[in-house]
């Protein structure tokens, strides 16, 4: 039986990255007889312009059907005038949600060839190896009301609401207890639990499930210390769990250890590992059409791919040890370029992980 994968190239840089993406995969899928089926659907402002809206329900359906998804980016200034409702982001939180992929896994890992790349000494940074466990269909991104209104005094007033419930905390606790047993064994919770009245909830599920786990050690602390502890020592971390905003937010702060936006990869689960997996950055519009994006995210996203939906570990090991051969070989994007290196286009990029499977 075939597998499915619903290919969602999006918008900006979607197209560019997904193309380099799917070449690795199209070689291991026949190289390793995986069995692997790829159909390609709108999403964001490209599924707007063509459809009027978002996330059309041919494309739902579509992801609903597959086996995993792959994705781009979505979003770019062309959309920015739309009503909130019909932007390209929404279509993405649409997915997400429609999907049920709560669990958002977001490894950063420093490649030693760019511990120059990164922003933090080589010191404070090599070898690092995290995990960051990004609640992804609740909190803030989707609470209820929302939007813009006019208040009595007929002055505007804009509102969200950051909303979690016990069990939206409780299955988030789990993947994330369950992900840092298989690694170093700590849990490190961020919340801002000394002023919102939510996160404090959230911290109390935590720690009610960390009992389950008791080989883990959970830790807790506050957003603002972590983002500084991110930058100050990022060592001290092997797996976060945190809420939707923070999670985003975290893990662009995260990318820069690495070297670049363009090295972070993810994978969005539900509760059976059919997930999503795209790279954790934007549609990158400053960068759009001039082939110079980066897509070793979107690469490693697939490796998750073949990890977490396919259970095929051999092959996302493949594709990890390709990338390092990659990076041996000196070939960089210009986000990741230093001198001495040689300074290739995306498909350059994709070319050499490529080259390095074929061995
Ligand atoms: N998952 C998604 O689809 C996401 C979509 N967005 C959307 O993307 C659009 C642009 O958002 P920004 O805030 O500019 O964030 P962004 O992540 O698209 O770009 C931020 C900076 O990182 C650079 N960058 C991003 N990916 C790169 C790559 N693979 N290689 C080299 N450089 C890369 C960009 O050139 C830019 O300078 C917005 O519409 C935003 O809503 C933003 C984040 C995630
Ligand atoms: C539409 C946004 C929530 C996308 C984003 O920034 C992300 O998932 O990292
Ligand atoms: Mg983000």
């Amino acid at each position: 039986m075939p597998k499915k994968i619903a290919v969602l190239a999006g918008d900006g840089i979607g197209p560019e990255i997904v193309a380099e993406a799917i070449k690795v995969l199209s070689f291991l899928n026949t190289n390793m007889n995986l069995g692997l089926v790829f159909e390609n659907a709108l999403i964001g402002g490209a599924a707007y312009d063509a459809f009027g809206t978002p996330l059309p329900q041919t494309t739902l359906n579509l992801c609903k059907n597959a086996d995993a998804v792959l994705l781009g980016a979505v979003g770019g200034p062309k959309w920015e005038p739309l009503a909130h409702a019909v932007r390209p982001e929404r279509g993405l939180l649409g997915i997400r949600s429609e999907l049920n992929l709560f669990s958002n896994l977001r490894p950063a890992i420093l490649y030693p060839q760019l511990v120059d790349a990164s922003t933090l000494k080589p010191e404070v940074v090599s070898g690092l190896d995290i995990m960051i466990v990004r609640e992804l269909t609740g909190g803030i991104y989707f609470g209820q009301p929302r939007g813009v209104h006019v208040a009595e005094n007929g002055e505007k007033v804009g509102i969200n609401t950051k909303i979690y419930s016990e069990s939206e905390i409780r299955r988030i606790a789990h993947s994330a207890f369950k992900i840092a047993q298989k690694r170093h064994k700590k849990l490190c919770s961020v919340d801002k639990a000394n002023v919102l009245e939510v996160t404090e909830l959230w911290r109390s599920v935590m720690t009610e499930v960390g009992k389950e786990y008791p080989d883990v050690q959970l830790s807790h602390m506050y957003v603002d210390n972590a983002a500084m502890q991110l930058v100050r020592a990022p060592k001290q971390f092997d797996v976060i769990v945190t809420s939707n905003m923070f999670g985003d937010i975290l893990s662009d702060i995260a990318a820069m250890l690495t070297g670049s936006i363009g090295m972070l990869p993810s994978a969005s689960l539900d509760a059976n590992a059919k997930g999503m997996y795209e790279p954790i950055h934007g549609s990158a519009p400053d960068i759009a059409g001039q082939g110079i994006a980066n897509p070793l995210a979107t690469i490693l996203s697939v490796a998750m791919m073949l990890r977490y939906t396919f259970n095929q570990p051999e092959a996302a090991e493949r594709i990890e040890r390709a990338v390092n051969t990659a990076l041996d070989s000196k070939v960089r994007t210009a986000d990741i370029y230093s001198e001495g290196m040689i300074k290739v286009s995306t498909s350059g990029m994709g070319d050499a992980v490529l080259n390095a499977l074929k061995g």
